[in-house]
């Protein structure tokens, strides 16, 4: 296997071979050390999830999918009722560990379905069928991050220079990833860009996990700060920013980490497309607007003082630490998904896909 191969197919999301158990690589420790974690409780998933230690909205669904898996082949219950309140309590459970990426509560409803759709089977059976629905789930991913992945990829030639934020590559995703995709595949054609990678402040997904995947390649990469973007874009270098996506509303508007509508606002100012990839999975039509995304905000300490040796800044001092910004679809060149590229109107070409 070469290191290409290595990172575009890494497992970092896994059910144990007896399916009891999810594995997941430890997101937060990389990219110093590569660990692997076995999830076996309710709150050893809700925990994973809240702490990033498997994150990006893709992996995240494909996580909650097998969690709720894992937990439903622990509930004593002797008839369909009790065994269908257990699933919810567990379902709302870890729906509750982060607001913002569609997927976490678009697998978890998939789940849910597949119970009650089976009212009549007994547990056993339904067991079965969660086992092969959460299954799908992933598999499903690793088809659409490949059609993403071509998409993406008519969308740039040799040579580009495509600046990217956040993390959307196969340790955000199952394989290749989305935003990163294209870039993989490119580079298993013979092409070669030159990628610019937004650290993405505070948790530093760009400078851990972005550049450490493009690097571990053989991809171009230049690690930035993300005040860094606008010199790179005057400075001729970008030819197209690329970035994945939590949540799409119907109407185009995109919900990503943060400061990546600071990017499409740059991007737009210096004529570069802008373009958001993600999975139909994470279009989110009962969201009208951006306005109808939820936002969530984490604790003020990781902007204080995570990945420091001393605290970066008063105790006392207020931070406000939204994870997510919406991105205005009027700053979106076009959203790829595994299904085609939309355009603008967005409200048209993305109902499209769902006919
Ligand atoms: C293919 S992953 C797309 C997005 O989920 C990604 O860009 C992102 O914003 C991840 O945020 P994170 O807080 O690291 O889960």
């Amino acid at each position: 296997m070469n290191n290409l191969n290595e990172v575009t197919h890494i497992d970092n999301v896994k059910l144990s071979e007896d399916g009891k158990k999810v594995i997941i690589i430890d997101q937060t420790k990389l990219p110093n050390v590569t660990e692997y974690l076995t999830l076996g409780s309710d709150k050893d998933i809700y925990d994973a999830i809240f702490e990033l230690k498997v994150r990006g909205a893709p992996a995240i669904g494909i996580c909650a999918g097998y969690g709720i898996y894992v937990l439903a082949q622990t509930i004593k219950a002797e008839t369909f009722d009790e065994f269908y309140r257990e699933f919810v309590k567990y379902k709302d459970y870890l729906n509750s560990s982060r607001p913002t990426a569609v997927n976490l509560s678009w697998a978890l409803n998939r789940m849910e379905e597949v119970v009650t759709a089976n009212k009549n089977k007994t547990i056993g059976e339904i067991l079965k069928l969660l086992g092969d629905e959460c299954r799908a789930i992933h598999e499903e991913d690793i088809k659409m991050c490949g059609a993403i992945s071509e998409y993406g990829l008519s969308l740039i030639k040799d040579g580009d220079g495509i600046l990217t934020h956040c993390n959307a590559g196969p340790l955000a995703t199952s394989r290749y990833g989305t935003a990163l995709g294209p870039l993989f595949l490119g580079k298993e054609r013979g092409l070669n860009f030159r990628v610019f990678a937004d650290e993405t402040r505070p948790l530093l997904q760009g400078a851990r996990l972005t550049s450490y995947e493009l690097e571990k390649a053989g991809i171009d990469v230049t690690l930035i700060c993300d005040n860094m973007a606008s010199i790179v874009m005057k400075n001729g270098w970008i030819q197209a920013c690329f970035v994945g996506c939590d949540r799409i509303a119907a109407n185009g508007d995109a919900a990503n980490k943060i400061g990546t509508s600071g990017v499409a606002i740059l991007a737009k100012h210096y004529g570069i497309p802008f373009y958001v990839l993600g999975p139909t999975s994470t279009i989110d039509l009962n969201c009208k607007t951006g306005e109808d995304i939820e936002i969530e905000l984490r604790d003020p300490e990781e902007i204080r003082n995570k990945f420091y040796k001393e605290p970066m800044a008063l105790k006392e001092v207020k931070c406000y630490n939204p994870a997510f910004d919406v991105t205005d679809h009027n700053l979106i060149s076009g959203i790829v998904t595994e299904k085609g590229i939309c355009y603008a109107p967005f409200e048209k070409s993305i109902k499209a896909l769902f006919v």
